[in-house]
């Protein structure tokens, strides 16, 4: 078996051309969405998804508004930044690029974001709304790994999910969405604690490898025709010694599973195109 690719690199191009239109017809009502990015300091890595965010913006209408700050900014110039994105009314959602330098309180800058402008939907407010049942916007990468699984008709009611890793940006608020009624899905939360993670990963219909450590999930790990989702994103050094990024899964398991969300090109493209929803959403919504 070579299992079928679930291109997150298409879905998320066919998602921004869906979101061009409703920008356009925002447009006529006289109202830009726009996203902003706090990016502080000057790494690459940081530097290139910022950007690629930007780009993001322009080719769907949305307003790009960009607060970069040098590597030994301090906690009030950070502070200040946030307090002008919450009172800027042409900013209707925004990100602090994430990891920030050691010397910013990052739980301090992350509560301080206005939780109805939080673009990544990690907020304590809205994962806290998210435990609820409320409305209010979602985790970015959580949501475009449900997004991907309905646009290829995986079923997710009564399925039985093994997710890999308990962060706060995929695992956990990823067991929250799955085990929402709408979804209906039955979770299982493996992390380094996880005495047999090979038990619960063969076990499952769907796999979400989200740890963060490559080549965590293997071929003898999972039930052949088994549906994968490939999370960790971990940039190492090729054979000709440039940087590659590489998943949280195996090159094997392609022979044994149904289906692949893949690294690259599978969930971060739909984390992405999830992030500029829920702008267009909360600028709809106004
Ligand atoms: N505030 C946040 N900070 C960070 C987040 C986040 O969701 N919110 N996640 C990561 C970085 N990230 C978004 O910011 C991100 C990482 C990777 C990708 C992506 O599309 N990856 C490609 C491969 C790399 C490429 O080709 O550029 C892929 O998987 O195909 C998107 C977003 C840490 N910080």
């Amino acid at each position: 078996m070579t299992a079928t690719v679930l291109d997150g690199k298409a879905t998320a191009a066919a998602i921004r051309e869906d979101l061009r239109a409703r920008v356009k017809a925002l447009a006529n009502r006289g109202r830009v969405p726009g996203l902003g990015t706090v990016l502080v300091g000057d790494d690459p890595g940081s530097r290139a998804y910022v950007d690629g965010k930007h780009r993001d913006c322009a080719e769907v209408g949305i307003a790009s508004i960009r607060r970069d700050l040098p590597a030994d900014a301090t906690q009030q110039q950070v502070d200040e930044v946030v307090a002008e994105l919450n009172a800027d009314p042409a900013c209707h959602g925004y990100i602090v690029q994430l990891p920030l330098p050691s010397q910013i309180d990052t739980q301090r800058v992350l509560e301080a974001v206005d939780p109805d402008k939080d673009a990544d939907g990690l907020h304590p407010v809205n994962l806290g709304r998210l435990v609820l049942g409320y409305d209010g916007p979602l985790p970015c990468t959580p949501r475009g790994i449900v997004e991907l699984l309905r646009r290829y008709d995986v079923p997710l009611r009564g399925a039985n999910v093994t997710v890999i890793g308990r962060g706060t940006t995929v695992g956990r608020p990823l067991g929250l969405l799955l085990t929402r009624r709408s979804e209906n899905a039955t979770v299982t939360l493996c992390h380094t604690g996880t005495r047999d993670l090979a038990a619960h990963t063969r076990s499952a219909d769907i796999v979400v490898a989200a740890a963060g450590v490559p080549g965590v999930l293997t071929a003898d790990m999972i039930r052949p025709g088994a549906v994968i989702i490939d999370v960790g994103i971990t940039r190492v050094v090729g054979e000709d010694g440039k940087g590659v990024y590489t998943g949280d899964v195996a090159p094997d398991v392609a022979e044994v599973a149904a289906a692949l969300a893949p690294v690259p090109g599978g969930i971060g493209p739909m984390t992405r195109a999830m992030l500029l929803t829920n702008v267009v959403e909360r600028a709809e919504r106004l």
